[in-house]
C-alpha cells in the first residue's frame, strides 16, 4: 500500500505486539492473584468481571475513559486533519469529540439513578420497550462496537506496517490476541488497571514528542521555528478554504466541516458503546459525574498535544529531504491511512521516534480495544444469552460465556479490520462513514433512560429513521456532488457531513416529534428493578461470607483485614445512595450545567471568535497556543496518574500492610 521503505526492521514489530501483549498478561495474572487473595472482589463473580462490582472511583475512571477514548484514531486521523487542515485540525478533532464525554456525565448519573443494577444500557432498553426495540438497539451497539473495534486495528496495523514492514494481516491478528488474553484473565477492573498504565505511557511519549519538537530538534526546535516552517508550507501548498492558505488559523472551513462530523460520528460511538455504559455502571454513584467531566478533560490533551506537535510537523518538514515521502508529497491515500504521524516522528528523530510511536499506538490500540472487548462481552452475554437463551444462568455459566465472547469478539474485530485491507477501505473513510451508520440511534438511546415521555414507537422509528436518512443523505450526496459512487466520493467531506447530521438529527427529530403526539408516561420504578427483583436474589458482586471462609481456606485473607473492612464501609454507602435516587438530583444538575457550559466554551466560546474574524495566529498567539498545550498535557497526566493513586492511598496503606508485615 505504501511505497515508503519501513524504517524498523519487521522483529520491532513482532516484538511490540506479541512482547508487550505477553508482559500485560502475566502483569494481569498478578494482579488478579493480588485482587482475589486480598480483597472481597472475586474475578470469578460475574458482577466483579462485567461491573468491576460497581466501586470503582473517579480518577480510575477517568483514566479509563481516556484509555478507552483513545483510538488508533485519536492520534493517527488528529494528525492527518493537522496535515490536511492545520492548526485547527488538532482543535477540531480534539474539541469536537471530548464534549460527548462531558454530555454523557449526564446519563452516568441517570444510570445510578434509574437503573442502579444494570449491567448494560440495552437491559433498560428490554426492560422499558420489550424485546422487538431491544433488538434492534443490539444491532446498533454490536455495529458500534465492530466498527470502533475494527477501525482500531485497521489505523494500528496500517502504522506498524508502514513502519516496520510487518504483515498487515498478522498485525491485525496478533493485536487482540495479547489483549484478549489479559481481558479474560482479569474482568474489568484489572483492565482498569492496564487502562492506568497504557494511558500514562501514552501521555508520557506524547510529552517527549513535545517537548523534542518544541524545544531541542535540529528541524524545529521551537515555536517560534515551527510557525515560521508552517508559514513558508503555506505559501508552498495553501490549504482551500483556510484565510489566505494558512496552516496557522482556526478559520477553516474543511476544519469546521470536520469538526461537526466529529461532533455527530462522536455521539454515536459514545452513547452507543457499551463501554462508556460499563464506565458509568462501574463508578460509585456519588462520583461518576467527576469521573466523565475529569476523563473528558483529560483526554482532550491527546488528540490536541500529539497532534499540535507531530501533525503540524509533518506539513512543516513535508519538503524537507529527510522527510520519508521527499521530494513528493504524501499520496492521498498514505494521508487517509493516517501516516502523517509516522512520517513526522521518523523525520524528526528516526527510529527512535518510530518506536516510540509504534509504542504509544499499540498502547492506545490495546487499551480501547479492551474496553471494546468487555463492552460487547457484556452485551452478548447478558442481553443475548441471559436474556434469551438461558434467563437463569449461574454466575459461573455468565462468567464462561463471558470469556468466550471476549474471544469471539476479538476475532470478529480482526475479521472486519481484515476485510477493510482487503478491500482498500483506510482508517479516515472508515472513520467519517461510521457516524452515519449508527447516528440515527444516539438520542433515542438518550432518551430511553433519561426522557419518560419518549414512546416505544418513538424510539424505534427514531432509530430506523435516522439510519436510512443518514445512508440516503450521504449516498445521494455524492452522486449529486460529485456524479458517482467510488471510496474516494463517498469518505469525501460533503457526502459524510450530509449523513452524520441527517442520521442524528432525523433520529432527535422522529423521537421528539412521535413523543410529542402520542407520549409515554413511564414509571422509572420498573427500570430500577432491574436485577434487584427480591433482596434474596440481588446479585453480589462480592464473595459471600461462605466463599471467603473457603477462599480463606485455601489461603486468601480473612475477612476483617482492613482493606476489606473498608471496602464494606464503601459498599454499605453507596447502597444507601442507591436506595435514594433523589439524593444524587444535585449531582445530575450539576452534570447538566458542566457539560453544556464546558461544551459551550470549547466549541463556540473559544474558536468561533477566531473563526469569523479570520484571525490568522501571530507568532506570539502560537507561542501561547503551545504553551497551553504543554499545560493540558501536564494537567492531564495528573489527572489520569496521579489522581487514581492520591484517592487509593489509604487502600494502598493497608494493602501493602497486610502483605509484608502480615497485619490483621
Ligand atoms: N475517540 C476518538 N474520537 O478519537
Amino acid at each position: 500500500m505504501v511505497e515508503v521503505a519501513p524504517i524498523l526492521p519487521q522483529g520491532a514489530g513482532y516484538g511490540v505486539v506479541v512482547g508487550i501483549g505477553g508482559f500485560f498478561s502475566i502483569l494481569m495474572i498478578g494482579i488478579t492473584y493480588f485482587q482475589n487473595k486480598y480483597t472481597r472482589y472475586s474475578t470469578k463473580a460475574s458482577e466483579e468481571f462485567n461491573t468491576a462490582s460497581r466501586s470503582v472511583k473517579p480518577g480510575l475512571i477517568a483514566c479509563g475513559v481516556v484509555s478507552a477514548w483513545t483510538w488508533a484514531a485519536t492520534l493517527l486521523q488528529s494528525s492527518t486533519v493537522a496535515y490536511e487542515y492545520g492548526i485547527s485540525g488538532p482543535f477540531w478533532y480534539a474539541g469536537g469529540a471530548t464534549v460527548q464525554i462531558f454530555m454523557f456525565s449526564v446519563l452516568a448519573v441517570k444510570v445510578k439513578q434509574n437503573a442502579p443494577m444494570c449491567h448494560t444500557f440495552l437491559e433498560i432498553v428490554y426492560r422499558r420497550y420489550g424485546a422487538a426495540t431491544h433488538i434492534i438497539f443490539v444491532c446498533f451497539a454490536l455495529a458500534t462496537n465492530i466498527l470502533v473495534g475494527s477501525q482500531l486495528l485497521l489505523g494500528g496495523s496500517a502504522v506498524v506496517t508502514s513502519l516496520t514492514g510487518m504483515n498487515v494481516y498478522a498485525a491485525v491478528f496478533l493485536i487482540p490476541t495479547g489483549v484478549c488474553t489479559y481481558v479474560v484473565l482479569g474482568g474489568l477492573r484489572a483492565t482498569f488497571l492496564c487502562d492506568y498504565s497504557h494511558t500514562i505511557i501514552v501521555m508520557i511519549i506524547i510529552l517527549y514528542f513535545m517537548f523534542n519538537v518544541y524545544t531541542t530538534n535540529d528541524l524545529i526546535g521551537s515555536p517560534s521555528r515551527m510557525w515560521e516552517l508552517l508559514q513558508h508550507a503555506s505559501d508552498l501548498r495553501p490549504v482551500e478554504g483556510n484565510t489566505a492558505g494558512s496552516y496557522l488559523t482556526l478559520k477553516s472551513n474543511g476544519g469546521l466541516i470536520f469538526a461537526v462530523i466529529q461532533l455527530c460520528s462522536g455521539m454515536g460511538t459514545v452513547f452507543l458503546d457499551q463501554g462508556y455504559w460499563q464506565r458509568a455502571i462501574a463508578s460509585r454513584p456519588k462520583t461518576a459525574v467527576q469521573g466523565y467531566i475529569l476523563g473528558g478533560f483529560a483526554w482532550f490533551a491527546v488528540p490536541f498535544g500529539f497532534a499540535t506537535t507531530l501533525g503540524l510537523a509533518a506539513v512543516a518538514l513535508t519538503d524537507n529531504p529527510r522527510y520519508p515521502t521527499y521530494p513528493d508529497n504524501m499520496t492521498d491515500l498514505q494521508v487517509s491511512s493516517g501516516l502523517a504521524a509516522a512520517f513526522g516522528a521518523e523525520t524528526l528523530l528516526g527510529k527512535p521516534g518510530s518506536i516510540a510511536l509504534l509504542i504509544t499506538l499499540f498502547m492506545a490500540v490495546t487499551s480501547s480495544s479492551s474496553s471494546e472487548l468487555i463492552a460487547v462481552s457484556s452485551i452478548l452475554t447478558f442481553d443475548i444469552y441471559k436474556t434469551y437463551i438461558k434467563p437463569n444462568a449461574r454466575p459461573d455459566q455468565l462468567i464462561f460465556i463471558s470469556h468466550v465472547m471476549i474471544c469471539v469478539f476479538g476475532l470478529v474485530m480482526a475479521v472486519f479490520a481484515t476485510i477493510w485491507n482487503a478491500i482498500g477501505i483506510s482508517l479516515g473513510w472508515l472513520f467519517l462513514v461510521m457516524g452515519l451508520i449508527i447516528g440515527g440511534a444516539v438520542f433515542p438511546a438518550a432518551f430511553t433512560l433519561t426522557w419518560k415521555r419518549q414512546s416505544k414507537l418513538a424510539a424505534i422509528v427514531g432509530c430506523l429513521g435516522g439510519l436510512a436518512a443518514g445512508l440516503i443523505a450521504w449516498l445521494v450526496e455524492a452522486k449529486v456532488y460529485y456524479g458517482e459512487l467510488t471510496v474516494a466520493t463517498t469518505g469525501a467531506n460533503y457526502p459524510t457531513l450530509a449523513g452524520n447530521m441527517a442520521g442524528v438529527l432525523t433520529g432527535l427529530i422522529l423521537s421528539v416529534v412521535i413523543s410529542f403526539i402520542k407520549p409515554d408516561n413511564f414509571d422509572w420504578a420498573v427500570t430500577r428493578s432491574i436485577n434487584v427483583t427480591t433482596p434474596t436474589e440481588t446479585p453480589s458482586p462480592m464473595m459471600s461470607e461462605e466463599e471467603h471462609a473457603k477462599q480463606a481456606e485455601a489461603g486468601a485473607a480473612p475477612l476483617e483485614l482492613p482493606t476489606i473492612r473498608d471496602e464494606d464501609e464503601e459498599m454499605l454507602e453507596d447502597e444507601k445512595v442507591i436506595k435514594d435516587p433523589k439524593s444524587l438530583q444535585g449531582m445530575f444538575w450539576t452534570a447538566l450545567v458542566l457539560s453544556a457550559v464546558l461544551s459551550f466554551v470549547m466549541d463556540f466560546l473559544i474558536p468561533m471568535p477566531m473563526f469569523f474574524t479570520h484571525y490568522v495566529f501571530s507568532k506570539h498567539f502560537f507561542l501561547g497556543w503551545i504553551i497551553i498545550s504543554f499545560g493540558w498535557v501536564f494537567c492531564s497526566l495528573l489527572i489520569c496518574g496521579i489522581l487514581p493513586i492520591v484517592e487509593t492511598r489509604r487502600f494502598w496503606r493497608q494493602l501493602f500492610g497486610e502483605m509484608f508485615m502480615k497485619a490483621k
